[in-house]
Parts: structure tokens; sequence; C-alpha cells
């Protein structure tokens, strides 16, 4: 046993050697980091063009991407390639990056509500806990749904809301450093970081949104039945600063998105199907206020409409299943071979 064990550390590592990826990745698995891909594939950009590209280092992209480099002045090809390498920088350090983080934060930080650690009903919607009762015991009356597969929701009681934000804007004085949420998003903060995932969000997850997404058959068929792992984080919009996000697809299987309030106008969230029109839209107004949020597939495309005034902060986890992925792939690139 000892021996199949170590025999598959050492494929992973060398795994890792062949990709040129830190061998850490390779090994460490609790950062949700489950597909080599994340090196060297999707790297986002804002300017001077915004889009997501494959970086595989500069002399690779500079010979696959000339016609592009060549519409480009001189600066803004130079500052493309420094943001790319930048980027692929920053998810190559991520691993070590958070985890000394974390514990910066578990060794300095004085929570102002330490009871946010632990999950409660208190910290839940009345009506969210009847659904998954519902889920439970095989009794689901599904919540409207904006286009198939895509559901609205109350999930978090006012009370969880309002303590959650007044806990980050007391993390955000204490000083503390905190990562960026994902590659897109720059402003919130990554929930596990804040020590969150043991007491809040495991449990969220395996107790109440995996009986809520067995029950959902778009959502159970995609793999939302055995969500195992999560990456959740708060992100955060603002005037001048992250105003509105493109179009993407998230590293999920089944995304919760919940708004925590924040007082803003506009932001809407747009989803496409197959063609450039949005196929449903979320106003976060009427969607029920604060403590609703939306379930979605995570490869169902979306982006978010920019805020007029005022602050936006919405919660968000992006679910994940090892049984999917080793079946069907990571749900970025479809691949088997590349899984951590
Ligand atoms: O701004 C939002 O509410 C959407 C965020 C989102 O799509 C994401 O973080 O994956
Ligand atoms: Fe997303």
């Amino acid at each position: 046993l000892r021996r199949l064990i170590s025999r598959g550390t050492l494929a992973r590592v060398a795994l890792a050697q062949r990709l040129g990826i830190p061998p850490s990745a390779a090994t460490q698995r609790q950062h949700g980091i489950d597909c080599a891909c994340y090196y060297t594939e999707n790297l986002f950009v804002r300017s001077p063009v915004e889009g997501h590209f494959c970086f595989e280092g500069r002399t690779a992209f500079e010979r696959r991407e000339r016609p592009l480099l060549e519409s480009l002045s001189f600066e803004a090809r130079d500052e493309l390639l420094s943001r790319l390498e930048a980027e692929a920088a920053r998810r190559r350090g991520i691993v070590p990056a958070a985890a000394a983080r974390k514990a910066r934060v578990a060794a300095e930080y004085s929570p102002l509500r330490p009871e946010l650690w632990t999950l409660c009903e208190r910290w839940l919607h009345r009506d969210f806990v009847d659904l998954v009762e519902q889920a439970r015991a095989g009794e689901l009356r599904a919540p409207p749904q904006l286009a198939p597969g895509i559901y609205t929701l109350p999930v978090f009681s006012e009370l969880f809301c309002r303590l959650l934000t007044e806990e980050l804007a007391h993390f955000g004085a204490s000083g503390l450093p905190v990562g960026q949420p994902n590659s897109m998003n720059r402003h919130g903060a990554l929930l596990d970081e804040l020590g969150l995932s043991a007491g809040l969000l495991d449990p969220l997850l395996s107790d109440w949104l995996r009986p809520l997404c067995a029950a959902l058959p778009p959502l159970a068929a995609a793999g939302g039945a055995s969500i195992d792992h999560h990456k959740a984080f708060v992100v955060a919009y603002r005037l001048g600063e992250d105003e509105s996000l493109s179009m993407h697809v998230d590293n999920a299987e089944v995304t919760l998105n919940v708004n925590l309030g924040g007082g803003f106008e506009q932001g809407e969230l747009l989803f496409y199907g197959r063609t450039a029109h949005p196929l449903a839209h979320h106003d976060w107004h009427d969607g029920g206020g604060v403590g609703h949020g939306v379930l979605h597939l995570g490869a169902q495309a979306h982006a978010a409409l920019p805020i007029t005034s005022g602050e936006r902060l919405n919660l968000v986890i992006w679910m994940r299943s090892r049984a999917r992925r080793r079946e069907a792939g990571c749900p970025m690139c479809g691949q088997t071979d590349r899984l951590l």
C-alpha cells in the first residue's frame, strides 16, 4: 500500500515536472487547483486587450499570437506580454502564497464576530432550510428558474449577510494581506484564507448545498450530486475599481452566487446560451434582495453588468466534484490526463 501511495505521489511530481509547474502543486491538493491547465490556460488580462489567453511563455506566445501582436503598438505588445507573465507567475506561486497568508491570518487576526466561523441555522434563510429539508426528504418543490438550470433562491439570513459584511470591513482595516478572489475579480476576499472553510463552508457544502444540488436534475447531472470541494470568495464591485465582469465560465461544476448587499444600482447578472444574446438576466434587487442568490452550472456562460453607484458585495461558491472531473475531465480544458 505504501509503495502504491508513494508511486502515486511520484507520478504526480513527474507530471508537474513535465508541465513545468511547481511540484508542490502536484502534492498539495487542499487548495483546489485540480488541473495543470490552470498554469497555462485561460489567463485573463484586462488591458491593453481584454480576454482570456493561453500562455506557455513569451516565445511560444509570440509565435502563436503573431497576428494579434502585430496589430498592437510596441508599448501595448510589451504591456500584454508583461501582464501575462505576471499572471502566470501569480498562478505558479498561488499555493504557497495562499498558505502563508492563511497562516498569518490565523496567527494575527482577531475576528469581530467569531461566531461566523461556525455554521448554524441562524446564518441560513428560513426558506433555504425548508428547501433543503424537502430535498433531503425527496420532496423538493424546485425553486424558480430564470432559464433551464438557472435557479433563484433565498440562501442566507440578513443577519449573516450583515455580520459577514462587517467582518470583511474589519478584516480590511486590519491591514492583513488577502489574495484576490480569482483571476478576473481583483477586489474582495478568499474565504479559505480567513479560515472559514472548516467550520462554515465545508459543512455548508456537504450538509446543505450537496443535497440540494443532488435533487435538482440539471445540476445533479453535471456533478452537483457529488460536489466535495469548493473555492469560496467575496467579490466587491465599487466605482473606480472593478465595476463589471466580462463573460466567462467558472472553474466549477455548480456555482452559488449570493447578494450580500452594499447598496448599489445596476450590476445585473447576464446568462448566455449558444449566442451572444443573453438568454436570462438576474436583477439583484428584484431577485429577493440581500441573502438571495442564483444557483447555476459553472459551465453556463455569464457576465456582470457595471454598477452605476454604491458597492456590490456577493458571496460566490464555486462547487467542485472530484468524481465528476475524473469522469468528464476538467471543466476548463475538458481533459482528464492533466488532473492533479
Ligand atoms: O459579479 C457577480 O455577481 C458574478 C461573479 C462571478 O461570476 C464569479 O465570480 O464567477
Ligand atoms: Fe462566474
